[in-house]
């Protein structure tokens, strides 16, 4: 008799799954960095708090797959990062820390286009989306200038810009004020407030973090608390006083 395979990738993705992480557990080489996690994340906004080095960053690339963990499982709207990576990134978008990693193209608006190309958007409609995304990020008058003259607030603003024009319905944030001055600081995580997207990001900056539905504090490599912003940032706040 001829035995079944498992399918790829599940008929129909459930997004009332949200993000499923199931017995992980990371490695890089012999260094076990995350282990024990299970979580199942349905929030729209999800932070993710702890000392350096305790796996937040690795963490945030599980979950669209830049990472694959080394056992366990990852699950976006119920598709495993590990066999459907292509449509798992359509739905999670990650900014990461610094926008130069981001940053490709010459133009701003030959940077945002790129994704769309990826994804064989139509030249008008990628016009059209491209622009409306830069207008909306105050850079609509920057279209023609060269990225890497943007300041660094501009930057981070347009490595958004970059992700939300793709349109996906989660997006990941890894430390996305940590370069920035005060004003951006507050700038971007007012944009970040505003977005319709189910939100999860990784922040030492726990003013970002204050009204998140949900903060994880990591420690090396566990998840230590999970609860309200308010519960988690305290229990964080006594483990750090505790060292
Ligand atoms: N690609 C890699 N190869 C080897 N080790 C890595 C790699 N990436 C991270 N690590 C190690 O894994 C551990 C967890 O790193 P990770 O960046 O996930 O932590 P983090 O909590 O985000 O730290 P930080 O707050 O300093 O950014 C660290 O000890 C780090 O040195």
């Amino acid at each position: 008799m001829r035995r079944r395979r498992r399918p790829l990738v599940p008929a129909e993705a459930d997004p009332s799954r949200g993000i499923e992480l199931v017995g992980v557990r990371h490695a890089y080489g012999e260094r076990t960095v995350l282990d024990g996690i299970d979580l199942r994340l349905t929030e729209h906004r999800v932070g993710v708090i702890g000392s350096n080095g305790s796996g937040k960053s690795t963490f945030a690339r599980l979950l669209n797959g830049l990472v694959v963990p080394t056992a366990g499982r990852v699950l976006v709207d119920g598709l495993d990062t590990r066999d459907a990576v292509r449509e798992v990134r359509r739905r999670v978008g990650f900014v990461f820390q610094d926008p130069d990693a981001q940053i490709v193209h010459p133009t701003v608006a030959e940077d945002v286009a790129y994704g769309l190309e990826n994804q064989q958007v139509a030249p008008a409609e990628r016009a059209e989306r491209v622009a409306e995304i830069l207008d909306r990020y105050g850079l609509a008058g920057h279209a023609d200038h060269p990225a890497h003259l943007l300041s660094g607030g501009q930057k981070q603003l347009l490595a958004i810009a970059g992700v939300l024009v793709m349109r996906p319905a989660r997006v990941v944030f890894d430390e996305p004020t940590t370069l920035l001055d005060l004003v951006n600081a507050r700038r971007i995580a007012r944009v970040i407030a505003e977005l319709p997207q189910a939100v999860v990001a990784v922040s030492h900056d726990l003013d970002l973090l204050d009204d998140f539905d949900r903060v994880l504090v990591m420690d090396a490599g566990r998840v230590v608390e999970d609860g309200p912003a308010e519960q988690s940032v305290r229990a964080y706040r006594k483990l750090m006083a505790d060292r």
